[in-house]
């Protein structure tokens, strides 16, 4: 069994996609939680590749970058898609979620007070991407890409997750999406994790906003 140890704030943030992805494939981690003060001293600024968290340890190999954490697990967990075709597929789908939680992280760190309503507002557009990509395969009855899930969709159904705190009526519109952010969650062990304290007293971001 691999020995992976999540290295973050208290935070859901930036992890917990991964925390859904090893869930459910049933693998175990161990989260060293990084608090305000200790990060303010520096020594742990300093000491990560690009000045931030989260890191991630796979035995005795320390990795950053959420979304290079994210892939190495796909890799470690055949979360990949079964050809070239639908890896690439599933990058493109992943870098999607990406230009989405960066406009969501924008709006809560930037400009909640001022933002949230026209940000609200904007969301039909940005949903509106994923339900067609879910439309155009397998009816959107299944995963993103494929027949099999990967890691876009642990992605994908955690940021869908923050948005439905957000504005809890979002995805009336979208009946793909709705279905499957159902569908995802109701996953014995993802069902069982998103119900248990480990989930829902992690805030969701550091500055209280959600
Ligand atoms: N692209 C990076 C972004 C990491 C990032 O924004 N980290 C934030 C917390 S989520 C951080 O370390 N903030 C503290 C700081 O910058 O000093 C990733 O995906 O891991």
């Amino acid at each position: 069994m691999p020995e992976y140890t999540i290295i973050y704030f208290n935070v859901r943030g930036r992890c917990e996609a991964m925390r859904l992805l090893m869930t459910d494939q049933g693998a175990q981690w161990k989260e060293e939680v990084v608090t305000f003060d200790d990060w303010q001293k520096g020594d742990l600024k300093r000491a990560a590749v690009y000045g931030q968290l989260p890191a991630f340890k796979d035995g005795d190999f320390t990795m950053y970058q959420s979304n290079a954490i994210l892939r190495h697990l796909a890799r470690n967990h055949d979360l990949y898609g079964k050809n070239p075709r639908e890896a690439t597929l599933i990058d493109m789908v992943n870098d999607g979620v990406e230009d989405f939680r960066l406009k969501y992280l924008k709006m809560i760190y930037q400009n909640y007070e001022n933002g949230k309503d026209d940000y609200i507002k904007t969301l039909p557009t940005e949903l509106g991407h994923f339900e067609r990509l879910l439309a155009s395969n397998n009816e959107g009855k299944g995963f993103v890409v494929g027949d099999q899930i990967s890691f876009a969709d642990y992605n994908l159904v955690d940021l869908l997750h923050n948005h439905l705190v957000l504005a809890p009526d979002c995805l009336s519109g979208f009946p793909l999406l709705c279905a499957y952010v159902k569908r995802i969650s109701s996953r014995p062990k993802l069902e069982a994790y998103l119900s248990s304290d480990a989930h829902k007293k992690r805030p969701i971001n550091g500055n209280g906003k959600q």
